[in-house]
C-alpha cells in the first residue's frame, strides 16, 4: 500500500495544501510547530477518522474556519483508492459532513462504512495501525513500556493470533452446548425404556385373542335370531297384503254405488235444464215479433224506398255527412260575421277619431284668427309710435342746422373748445403775473432814478445812460396790457362757446337714444309683419285639413254601414243552416231507432241460436252419461260376485301370530348387539395399546441414534478446541522465533555489537537484552537513545514479520516515523539512517519520516519542506531536491 497524494483544506494549521508522495523514503522536514506532524495526522485521519487521533472532531478544523477537508489518494494491491472527509462546524458543534471511500469495486459512504471497509482492506483497525506502522511523536517507546501482557495482546492482535483464541473459546462454548443437549436426550431415552417395559408386561396379544373368539360366537347367535325375525316379517307382510286387497275391493264397491247415484242425479238435472232452454227460446221468438211490428210503424213514418237495413244505414250516413257539412258552414258564417262586425266597429272608431281631429283643427284656426286680429291692432299702435319718434328726431336735428358742427361731432367739438378755454385762461394768468412783475420793476427803477442812481446797477448816475430802460419798461407794460385785454375777450367768448357745445352734446345724446328706440320698434314691427303672412297661411291650411278629415270620416262611416249589413247577411245564413240541421236531427233519430230494431232482433236471433246449441250439447252429454252408468252397474255386479270371507279370516290369524313373534325377538336382538359393541370397544382399546407400544419402541430407536451422534459431536468439538489452543501456541512460538531473529538482525545492524550480544524474546513476549559478558538486562534499563533504537528495531521487526506473514496482496501501510531522532545523538542518527535504508531494502514500499534533523536528508529519496508563514500562521508544503538540501546543510554547518 502506498499514499499517493494528500490534499488539505483548513486542516489544523493548513489553509490549502496539496502534496504528492512517491514510493521510497520521504523525509518531511521543518521547524518546530511548522505542521509536520499535522500532515501525517491528516493521512491517518483520512483513513480512520477523528476517533483515531485522540482528538475531538472540532479540533481538526482550523481555528476560525467553518469546514475542513482532507482527501487521500492511495494505491493498494494494484487498485487506486480515494477517500475524502469533510468536517463542518456549526454553532460550536462539529459534524462529519461528508465521508466517502471510492474503491475500484464500489463507493462507500458514511463514517462507519468507510472505517469498516478501511479496516478490512488493511486488515487492521486504527489501534493496530499505530502499533505497527505509525510511530507517533513521543510514542517511540510504547511497545517497550507496555506490560508483557499488553504487549502480548498487541502483537497477537497484529499477527491475528487473537482470532485463534477467539475460535478456541467458541469451540469450547459449542462443546458445552452439545454436552447439555446430549445429557437431556439421555434422560429422555431412559424414561422411554421404562415406559416400554411397563407396557410389555401386560400380555396385550393374549387378551386380544380371547376377545376375538368371544366376538365370533356372539355374531353367530345374532345372525340366527335375525333370520327368524325376517321370516316372521315376511309372513306378516303377506297376510297384511291379502287383508289390504280385500279392504280395497270393499271401498271400490262403495265408491261405485255413490258414483251411480250421482250420475243418475246429474242426468235428471240436465234434462230439466234442457226444458228451461226450450222455454227461453219461445220467449225470444215472441220478442222478435214485437220488435218487427215496432219497426213497421217507424218505417211507415219515414219516406224510404226500400225498408231494408242497408238502405237505412246508407241514409243515416248521408244525413250525417250533410250535418257535418252544415256544421262547417255555420262555423264559417260565424267567423265571417264576427269579422265584419269588428271591421264595422273599427271603421266607426276611426271615423269618430277623424271627426275629433277635424274639430280640433278648426278650433286651432279660430284661435289663430283672433290672435291675428290682436297682432294687427298692436302693429297699428307701434306705427304711430314710430311716427312720433321720427318727429322727435327731426326736431332734435333742427338744432344742429345752425350749429357749427354736424350731428356726431358735438363731443369732439366740446373737447376742442374746452382745451382752448384752458389755454386762454392760463395765458391770461401768465400775462397778469408778468404785468405785475413789470409794474414792480418800473416802480423800483423810478425810485432809484428818483434817488439819482442807475436804475439798473444802482450806481450813481452821472450821465444817465440807463434811463432809457425805464421807457422800455413802460413800453412793455403797455404791450402786456393790450394783450391781456384781447386774451380776456377771447376767454369770455370761449366760455360762451363751451356752454353752447355742452348743450349740443346733450342734444346729440338724446338723439341717439331716440334713434335706438326707433330702431327697436321698427324691428318689432318688422318681426310681427313677417309672422302675419305665416299665420294667415296656417289658418287657411288648418281649415282645409279639417274639411279633408270630415270627408274621410264620412267615407269611413259609409264603409262601416256596408260591413254591418254584410255581418247581418252572414247571421241570417247561420239561422238557415241551423234550421236544416234540426230537420236532419229528427230524421236521424227516427232512422237510428229503425236501425236499433234490426240490431235488437239480430241479438235475439243470436241468443236463440246459442241456446239451441246448448240444448244439443246437453243431449249429447246425457247420452254419454247413460253409457257410463250402465258400465258402472256391470262393474258393481262383477265385484259383488268376487267376495270370499273365509280366505280373509285365515289371513287375519297368520298376521296376528307373526306380529307377536316379532315383538318378542327384537329386544333380544337389541341386547345381543349392545353386547357385541362393548366387545368391539374393548378390542379397539387393546389394539391401541399395542400400537402405542410399537411407537415407543420406534422413538426409542431414533433417540438412541441422536444420542450417539451427539456423543461424536461432543468429542469433535473437544478436539477442535484443543486444536485451536495448540495452533495458537505453535504459531506464537513460530512468530516469537522469527521475531526474535529479525529483532536481533535489525538491532545488530544498527547497534553493531558494541556492548550487547543478543536479545531474547520468550513465548510471553518477555524481552531480555544480554550484554557482551552474558549479563541479562531489562530493556527499560537501557539509555534513552538505546531504548529508542531498540524499540524502532522491534517495530521494524514486527512490521517485517507482518509483511512476510501475510500472503498475496501486500496490505502493508507505509512505515511512518514521527520524530524518531529525538533521543539520538548524531552517531545514533546515522544508525537510524541505516535502519531506514535496511527497511527499504527489505522491500517496504513507502517510508515517511518526519524530522527536524537535517542529518536524515541522506536517507531521503524525496524531501518535503514544511514551513509556516509567521504572519498568517498558515503552513505550506514544498518538495525539494534532497542532494541540494544536504549540500546546503553541510555548507551551513561549515559557516557556523
Ligand atoms: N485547529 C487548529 N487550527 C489552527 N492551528 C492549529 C490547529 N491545531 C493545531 N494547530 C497548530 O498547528 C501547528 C503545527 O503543529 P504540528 O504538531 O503539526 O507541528 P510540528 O511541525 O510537528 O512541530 P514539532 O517539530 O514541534 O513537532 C501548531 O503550531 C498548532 O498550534
Ligand atoms: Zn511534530
Amino acid at each position: 500500500m502506498r499514499f499517493e497524494r494528500v490534499r488539505l483544506e483548513n486542516f489544523k494549521c493548513y489553509g490549502d495544501a496539496d502534496l504528492t508522495l512517491d514510493s521510497g523514503v520521504t523525509v518531511i522536514h521543518g521547524l518546530n510547530g511548522s505542521g509536520k506532524s499535522s500532515l501525517l495526522e491528516a493521512c491517518f485521519f483520512a483513513l480512520y477518522g477523528a476517533r483515531a487521533l485522540d482528538e475531538t472532531l472540532d479540533e481538526v478544523v482550523t481555528i476560525g474556519a467553518e469546514d475542513a477537508t482532507v482527501e487521500l489518494w492511495f494505491s493498494h494491491g494494484g487498485g487506486s483508492y480515494h477517500v475524502e472527509r469533510r468536517v463542518r462546524v456549526t454553532d460550536d458543534r462539529a459534524t462529519t459532513a461528508k465521508c466517502v471511500l471510492e474503491t475500484p469495486e464500489a463507493t462507500y459512504e458514511g463514517a462507519r462504512d468507510v472505517r469498516g471497509h478501511v479496516g478490512e482492506l488493511l486488515r487492521m483497525d486504527h489501534e493496530a495501525f499505530v502499533n505497527c506502522a505509525y510511530v507517533r511523536q513521543g510514542e517511540v517507546n510504547k511497545l517497550i513500556n507496555a506490560s508483557p501482557a499488553d504487549r502480548q495482546d498487541m502483537i497477537d492482535d497484529l499477527l491475528q493470533l487473537g482470532k485463534l483464541e477467539e475460535y478456541r473459546e467458541r469451540a469450547s462454548k459449542a462443546r458445552l452446548g452439545v454436552k447439555h443437549v446430549r445429557d437431556g436426550k439421555r434422560e429422555l431415552l431412559d424414561d422411554l425404556a421404562a415406559q416400554i417395559e411397563r407396557k410389555a408386561a401386560q400380555g396385550l396379544h393374549d387378551r386380544l385373542n380371547a376377545l376375538q373368539t368371544e366376538r365370533k360366537d356372539l355374531e353367530a347367535e345374532i345372525e340366527r335370531f335375525d333370520e327368524n325375525r325376517q321370516e316372521a316379517v315376511k309372513t306378516r307382510d303377506e297376510a297384511a297384503a291379502v287383508l289390504e286387497e280385500h279392504e280395497e275391493k270393499r271401498e271400490r264397491l262403495q265408491s261405485l254405488e255413490t258414483e251411480i247415484e250421482e250420475l243418475t242425479g246429474t242426468i235428471e238435472e240436465t234434462e230439466r235444464e234442457r226444458e228451461r232452454l226450450g222455454d227461453r227460446i219461445g220467449e225470444l221468438k215472441a220478442e222478435i215479433e214485437e220488435i218487427e211490428a215496432e219497426r213497421d210503424d217507424l218505417l211507415a213514418e219515414s219516406e224510404l224506398d226500400e225498408p231494408d237495413e242497408a238502405t237505412v244505414s246508407d241514409t243515416i250516413a248521408d244525413l250525417e255527412t250533410r250535418d257535418e257539412q252544415l256544421r262547417d258552414d255555420i262555423e264559417d258564417h260565424r267567423v265571417a260575421a264576427s269579422e265584419h262586425t269588428s271591421e264595422a266597429e273599427s271603421l266607426g272608431e276611426s271615423a269618430a277619431d277623424l271627426e275629433t281631429r277635424a274639430k280640433e283643427k278648426r278650433q286651432e284656426a279660430e284661435e289663430l284668427a283672433s290672435e291675428l286680429a290682436a297682432t294687427r291692432e298692436k302693429l297699428a299702435q307701434r306705427r304711430e309710435q314710430i311716427e312720433r319718434l321720427e318727429a322727435d328726431i327731426e326736431a332734435k336735428r333742427e338744432v344742429f342746422e345752425d350749429a357749427p358742427v354736424v350731428v356726431g361731432e358735438a363731443s369732439d367739438h366740446w373737447d376742442e373748445l374746452a382745451d382752448e378755454l384752458n389755454e386762454a385762461r392760463e395765458r391770461q394768468k401768465e400775462l397778469e403775473t408778468r404785468l405785475e412783475a413789470e409794474q414792480r420793476s418800473l416802480d423800483e427803477a423810478e425810485q432809484l432814478l428818483d434817488a439819482g442812481k442807475c436804475p439798473e446797477c444802482g450806481q450813481p448816475v452821472e450821465d444817465s445812460p440807463h434811463v432809457e430802460s425805464i421807457d422800455e419798461h413802460r413800453e412793455r407794460i403797455d404791450d402786456l396790457q393790450d394783450e391781456l385785454v384781447s386774451v380776456r375777450q377771447r376767454r369770455e367768448r370761449l366760455e360762451d362757446d363751451v356752454e353752447d357745445a355742452s348743450d349740443l352734446v346733450d342734444r346729440e345724446n338724446e338723439l341717439r337714444t331716440l334713434r335706438n328706440d326707433l330702431e327697436n320698434v321698427e324691428q318689432l314691427v318688422q318681426e310681427k309683419e313677417d309672422g302675419l303672412d305665416d299665420t294667415v297661411e296656417k289658418i287657411d291650411r288648418l281649415r282645409e285639413e279639417a274639411e279633408e278629415l270630415d270627408a274621410e270620416a264620412e267615407a269611413k262611416r259609409e264603409a262601416a254601414e256596408e260591413a254591418e249589413s254584410a255581418a247581418a247577411e252572414r247571421r241570417e245564413a247561420v239561422a238557415e243552416c241551423n234550421e236544416e240541421r234540426a230537420e236532419i236531427g229528427e230524421r236521424l233519430d227516427r232512422l237510428e231507432a229503425i236501425e236499433e230494431t234490426f240490431e235488437r232482433a239480430a241479438d235475439r236471433e243470436d241468443e236463440i241460436e246459442r241456446l239451441r246449441e246448448q240444448r244439443t250439447t246437453k243431449t249429447e252429454l246425457n247420452d254419454e252419461r247413460r253409457d257410463r252408468l250402465s258400465d258402472k252397474r256391470d262393474q258393481r255386479d262383477e265385484l259383488d260376485a268376487e267376495f270370499d270371507e273365509s280366505a280373509v279370516e285365515q289371513a287375519r290369524e297368520e298376521k296376528k301370530r307373526a306380529v307377536e313373534y316379532i315383538e318378542k325377538v327384537e329386544p333380544k336382538l337389541e341386547e345381543l348387539r349392545a353386547e357385541r359393541d362393548d366387545l368391539l370397544d374393548e378390542i379397539g382399546g387393546v389394539k391401541q395399546e399395542i400400537e402405542e407400544l410399537e411407537e415407543l419402541r420406534e422413538r426409542h430407536e431414533d433417540l438412541e441414534e441422536t444420542v450417539e451422534r451427539l456423543e461424536s459431536l461432543y468429542s469433535e468439538t473437544e478436539q477442535l478446541q484443543e486444536m485451536y489452543g495448540q495452533l495458537r501456541a505453535e504459531l506464537r512460538q513460530r512468530n516469537v522465533e522469527s521475531l526474535e531473529r529479525m529483532l536481533n538482525e535489525t538491532f545488530d545492524l544498527i547497534y553493531g555489537n558494541d556492548s550487547y550480544s543478543r536479545i531474547e524474546l520468550d513465548g510471553e513476549y518477555e524481552l531480555t537484552v544480554y550484554q557482551k559478558d552474558g549479563q541479562p538486562l531489562d530493556p527499560e534499563q537501557l539509555s534513552g537513545g538505546e531504548r529508542a533504537l531498540f524499540n524502532l528495531s522491534l517495530r521494524c521487526a514486527i512490521y517485517q514479520l507482518l509483511a512476510e506473514g501475510i500472503e498475496g496482496a501486500a496490505p502493508m501501510p507505509p512505515l511512518i516515523l514521527d520524530e524518531p531522532t529525538v533521543f539520538l545523538d548524531s552517531g545514533h542518527v546515522s544508525r537510524l539512517v541505516d535502519l531506514i535504508r535496511h527497511m527499504h531494502d527489505l522491500g517496504v514500499e513507502q517510508i515517511l519520516v518526519v524530522s527536524h534533523d537535517e542529518e536524515l536528508f541522506g536517507a531521503a529519496d524525496d524531501l518535503v519542506m514544511v514551513s509556516k508563514d509567521a504572519t498568517t500562521n498558515r503552513s505550506t508544503v514544498a518538495r525539494k531536491d534532497p542532494d541540494e538540501a544536504t549540500r546546503e546543510a553541510v555548507a551551513d554547518a561549515a559557516t557556523d
